[in-house]
């Protein structure tokens, strides 16, 4: 492309929305993430818009806009974008990148934040370069960036937020992930407390290693859980839920959580666990007006009401969202 081409591409956009996520949903730890929709179709995820110009660019808006490192370098989106870019063959033939993150998480929430901004990123780039990464290509950018910022490679907030529903983490790496059957008929209530919990931190609490029998009962639940699913029995995978890896370490470190959970399994919720590495808590009911009641003793009880925090708490009742970054159109 000549420098004419290259001029005529600036100004050209692309727009991404990645949706949250719930890493491990408490029985695949490191293995298992769903994407979350509000049932108020109100966003709970990042966007990313990005633009050929002059010269290179970021800008963080939204609510947690104030969350986002000031400097460009240190921002997953923009990270990203560098990582992106070095791996094209013909990256000289292309303008300059002006990025504008529109945060609308918060960090260090168990809501798959960091892979939220990752995947709206690598997503609306992949629009705007016309597609040169595939998408499993793209989903390895997006695991190496997240491992980046996590300490490990996980792919169960990334995959989830760019595929969009109940996904498995394959061990083929021609098939990377597979999309499970959605539980259509649960409500996640999920609450932010309103302080963070860095996942760096949550995963060095984790013992190395793990007894045979927690890897008996580990496997045990997790096979019965998806072999429920493709049965069609959403209820009794639900109640499979059960987290004997990483939850046993995390619980004490989020405050008001173990209370919490023994109370809502009291009221009847199919399962209570910590959403990725916390402090973000679900819970699972197939009853619209149960999640009501969660929600309203979510709010009163598990988000902390302290003056001055940097983060404010929120209860949201969601489902497992069918379409991710990959398929969700925005109109610039
Ligand atoms: N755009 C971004 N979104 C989220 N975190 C970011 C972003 N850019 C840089 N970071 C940093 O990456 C780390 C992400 O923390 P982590 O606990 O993994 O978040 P989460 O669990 O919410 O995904 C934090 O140190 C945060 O400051
Ligand atoms: N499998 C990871 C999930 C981390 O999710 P996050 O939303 O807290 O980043 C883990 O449990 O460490």
């Amino acid at each position: 492309m000549n420098a004419v081409n290259k001029n005529e591409l600036i100004g050209r956009k692309a727009s991404a929305y990645a949706p949250a996520s719930t890493g491990n949903v408490s029985v695949g730890f490191d293995l298992l993430g769903a994407a979350l929709v509000r049932i108020d179709q109100q966003p709970l995820g990042d966007t990313v818009h990005v633009e050929f110009s002059q010269q290179d660019e970021m800008i963080n808006s939204g609510e947690f806009a104030h969350v986002c490192p000031t400097d460009k370098m240190q921002n997953l989106a923009w990270i990203a974008y560098v990582l992106f870019r070095s791996k094209l063959s013909n990256s000289d033939e292309y303008p300059a990148v002006k990025m504008e993150l529109v945060k609308s998480l918060p960090v260090g929430s168990g809501l798959g934040s960091s892979a939220c901004s990752v995947v709206a990123s690598l997503t609306a780039l992949n629009r705007l370069f016309e597609l040169p990464y595939t998408d499993q290509a793209l989903l390895t950018l997006m695991g190496e960036v997240e491992a980046g910022a996590s300490g490990d490679l996980h792919y169960d907030n990334v995959a989830p937020s760019y595929f969009g529903g109940l996904q498995l983490m394959s061990p083929h790496e021609s098939a990377p992930v597979i999309n499970l059957p959605n539980p259509d008929s649960w409500y996640w209530v999920v609450a932010f407390p309103g302080f963070s919990l860095p996942t760096k931190e949550a995963r060095e609490v984790l013992p190395k290693q793990v007894d045979k029998s927690v890897a008996i009962y580990n496997a045990q639940y997790l096979s019965a859980f998806v072999a429920y699913l493709y049965q069609g029995e959403q209820t009794l995978a639900a109640k499979t839920i059960k987290d004997v890896i990483a939850e046993p370490y995390r619980a004490d470190l989020i405050a008001g959580f173990k209370s919490s959970k023994q109370h809502l399994l009291e009221q009847g919720a199919l399962a209570v666990g910590i959403s990725g590495a916390g402090p973000t808590l679900f819970a699972l009911t197939s009853d619209l007006a149960q999640a009501e009641k969660y929600k309203n003793y979510l709010e009163q009880n598990y988000i902390q009401q302290e003056e001055n925090q940097a983060n404010k708490g929120f209860v949201h009742i969601c489902q497992c969202a069918i379409q991710g970054a990959k398929d969700i159109e925005l109109s610039n």
